[in-house]
């Protein structure tokens, strides 16, 4: 169970049993194996595994990469197929030791899955309560997505949405992701619509600066401020982003929602080790390692770990205090306390080696 890189070994089992997972789109993060029962429900769509996934050493343009969801979303459009996708991430992501998810997706328009955006909530909401009655050994949060590509009228709509369940789940609907192609629309349009959420308690987490060009809209979006930016791939003055944006999100101290593999196979990012992960690294800012669409991108957080620590030559302290640290980025914090014990309690099992 060794795997050699560098001049270290790592255990592949060390930290498999306390990850957080923050960074997680619902159909992006469907297996193989769920592919292949969702093909068998619609063999008429003659759809094979290679549209649905890129696997490695693929890479495709943002543009196919989006192409990739709407192949996905054929197969997922019914009410059982939601529910069963839903079950099997959260099954998958608990069999990779992930104590604790935050998953989020985008409710669709009636017309494409048969059923109101509400009861597509509910269906996730099924899956993740039928999951813990049925015993998988996982905390699951969920977060209402928007799509920047739908404008501002059905931003706030989902919104109102997000609100309601986050007011009858118990704590189970913490959020609102705004995601969807970056190249698409701008952030100004939807500000009202983000400033609601803010303001009734949901927790935001943006997709930002993801491609280059959008600073601007991350300025925008950054003063609100999110309580988590996805990606951030072009923030920082090197890349074409600023000083002043960099300035901003060390004032609020957001945490970024870091994806190695996504944004390599994407190409927003050219290389491992050319990971905008080492600048926020090193500056010591909050970073938080997720997979953000395990299935089409075939990795799953344990993979994204193991990356991370190849590619920067992070040492187990290193990466157990990474993994820590994600705790205070979650947005459950009735669980911060709970999840802090556990990972206390399993610290000196893992550092045996
Ligand atoms: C193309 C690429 C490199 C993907 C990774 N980066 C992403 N950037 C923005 N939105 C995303 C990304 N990955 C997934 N999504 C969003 O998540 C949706 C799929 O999950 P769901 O239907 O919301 O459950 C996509 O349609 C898209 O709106
Ligand atoms: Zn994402």
């Amino acid at each position: 169970d060794l795997f050699y890189c560098g001049y270290r070994y790592f255990c592949t089992c060390f930290l498999q049993r306390l990850h957080k997972e923050l960074h997680a789109h619902l159909n992006g993060s469907v297996s193989f194996s769920t592919i292949k029962k969702l093909v068998a429900r619609k063999p008429h769509l003659n759809i094979e595994h290679g549209m649905t996934a890129i696997r490695s050493g693929q890479r495709r343009t943002l543009d196919e990469c989006f192409q990739v969801f709407k192949v996905i979303h054929q197969l997922v459009d019914t009410e059982e197929d939601i529910l069963m996708v839903a079950k099997d991430v959260i099954r998958e992501f608990a069999a990779d030791g992930v104590k604790y998810l935050e998953l989020r997706s985008t409710p669709r328009k009636e017309k494409t899955t048969g059923m109101t955006k509400r009861r597509y909530v509910e269906t996730v909401i099924e899956a993740i309560r039928q999951c813990k009655n049925e015993g998988v050994d996982i905390e699951v949060r969920f977060l209402v997505a928007v799509d920047r590509r739908n404008g501002a009228e059905v931003a706030m709509e989902t919104v109102k949405l997000a609100e309601d369940f986050m007011l009858s789940t118990d704590g189970l609907v913490v959020g609102l992701d705004l995601s969807g192609d970056p190249t698409v629309g701008h952030g100004r349009d939807l500000l009202p619509a983000l400033q609601k959420a803010k303001n009734c308690g949901l927790k935001l987490s943006l997709h930002l600066s993801e491609v280059p060009s959008q600073a601007d809209e991350s300025e925008l979006l950054l003063n609100i401020p999110p309580d988590r930016i996805g990606h951030g791939t072009y923030l920082h003055p090197e890349v074409g982003g600023s000083q002043s944006l960099v300035d901003t999100v060390r004032k609020h101290n957001t945490p970024l929602e870091l994806c190695l593999t996504s944004n390599v196979k994407g190409q927003t990012v050219s290389s491992y080790s050319q990971h905008h992960f080492l600048y926020w690294y090193q500056m010591g800012h909050p970073s938080v390692i997720c997979t953000d669409d395990k299935g089409v991108f075939c990795t799953d957080l344990s993979q994204e770990y193991q990356l991370a620590a190849s590619t920067f030559n992070l040492s187990q302290e290193d990466m157990w205090t990474l993994s820590q640290k994600a705790i205070d980025c979650t947005f459950a914090p009735d669980l911060k306390q709970q999840l802090h014990q556990k990972w206390l309690e399993l610290r000196p099992t893992l550092f045996q080696l």
